[in-house]
């Protein structure tokens, strides 16, 4: 398969019509085969196509890549904001507008939710990480395993770092926010904090506890700084504005293609945080959440409030200040239908 249909495939078929022609990139040019070759540009950047929205980016051997970075958008198929930023990157990375210095993976996670117009076809992906695609036979199931296992074939240098970028179904009160997964009595690293907080994103939501999601698998399996990037409301392709994203935009960009990123200097009063304080997973058929749907993440309930009834359990706010995150009705039952966090000073955290 020659070059310039790969490069067709991403740039001309995800630059201005990016809906249907996004078929090209992830089924291959004949729908048959993955696309599975390698190319080099007139800048020596070597760019690899190892899947189906798998695309790995080398820079020459004469440029000393000292980070691994993997960017990943299309967890979640209807998530369609992070797509058209990746897309974007790639286009320019392709014509030699951006030149990474950097090793990147770019992951567009779930191509059959994307041309399904739909956050997933059968399950969930993000609870399919660490092992548990194990427990299925569907597409997304085989897909998670893929994806590990390129993850895997990519992370080689000892900085690695994962931003698994996302938009959430509801508005938030703050915008944009990253989940820090479980990093198993780790510190919390005040460089990423403070990346983040340059890319627009500075609410974090620390879940200290394991989970089957991909930003954790990262952690866990490959010790990456790995984080869920939340950048705004899910909305369909064509309908994002994109000036929102570019912070986060620029400063991926800056990341991939500087030797050296230059940050502030940390200051914890940049920063909200927030400590997961429960997770509520469906467990009845009659699940119902007791506030309407334009309700945004972060909205605090007083004391005492019912927030959902599951069958006969009642859930209600135990603290003050709880919050609700993610709240889903529509999950499987098993699956996560609200998280409640709580604020924390990042005083209380071991940070390095
Ligand atoms: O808006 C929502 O309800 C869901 C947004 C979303 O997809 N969030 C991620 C968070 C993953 C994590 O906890 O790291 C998810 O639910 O998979
Ligand atoms: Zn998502």
């Amino acid at each position: 398969m020659s070059f310039d249909v790969l490069r067709w495939s991403v740039s001309a078929a995800l630059a201005e019509r990016p809906d249907a022609p996004l078929a090209a990139l992830f089924q291959g040019p004949a729908q048959t085969d993955p696309i599975q070759t390698t190319q080099t540009l007139s800048n020596g950047t070597e760019v690899a196509f190892w899947d189906y929205g798998v695309i790995a980016v080398t820079p020459p051997a004469s440029v000393a890549a000292t980070k691994d970075v993997v960017i990943s958008c299309a967890v979640h198929g209807d998530e369609t904001a992070p797509i058209e930023m990746v897309r974007d990157m790639l286009q320019d990375i392709l014509s030699e507008r951006l030149v990474p210095s950097q090793r990147v993976l770019f992951l567009i996670a779930n191509p059959a939710a994307i041309l399904n117009n739909s956050r997933f076809v059968d399950v969930n992906m993000n609870r399919l990480f660490s092992g548990a695609h194990n427990q299925g036979d569907t597409a997304e199931h085989q897909r998670a395993s893929d994806i590990e296992r390129y993850v895997s074939q990519f992370f080689k240098l000892k900085q690695r770092y994962h931003y698994d970028l996302h938009t959430a179904i509801r508005d938030s009160k703050h915008e944009q926010f990253a989940v820090y997964p479980f990093t198993h009595g780790g510190p919390y690293s005040k460089q990423q904090l403070t990346f983040l907080a340059e890319c627009g994103v500075d609410t974090i939501l620390l879940n200290r506890a394991p989970t089957t999601t991909f930003s954790y698998y990262s952690v866990q399996a490959h010790k990456a700084h790995a984080f869920t990037v939340e950048l705004g409301k899910v909305r369909p392709f064509g309908q994002n504005d994109m000036s929102r994203f570019a912070q986060a935009d620029s400063g991926l960009r800056k990341l991939i293609s500087t030797a050296a990123l230059e940050l502030r200097e940390f200051s914890p009063s940049r920063h909200h945080v927030y400590d997961v304080c429960r997770t509520i997973n469906r467990q009845a058929e009659q699940f119902a959440l007791n506030f309407p749907d334009n309700v945004a993440n972060f909205t605090e309930f007083a004391q005492g409030h019912l927030l959902a009834t599951d069958g006969e359990i009642e859930y209600r706010v135990e603290q003050p200040g709880e919050r609700i995150i993610f709240p889903n009705a529509n999950v499987a039952i098993g699956q996560r239908a609200l998280l409640t966090v709580v604020p924390i000073a990042l005083e209380q955290l071991k940070l390095v």
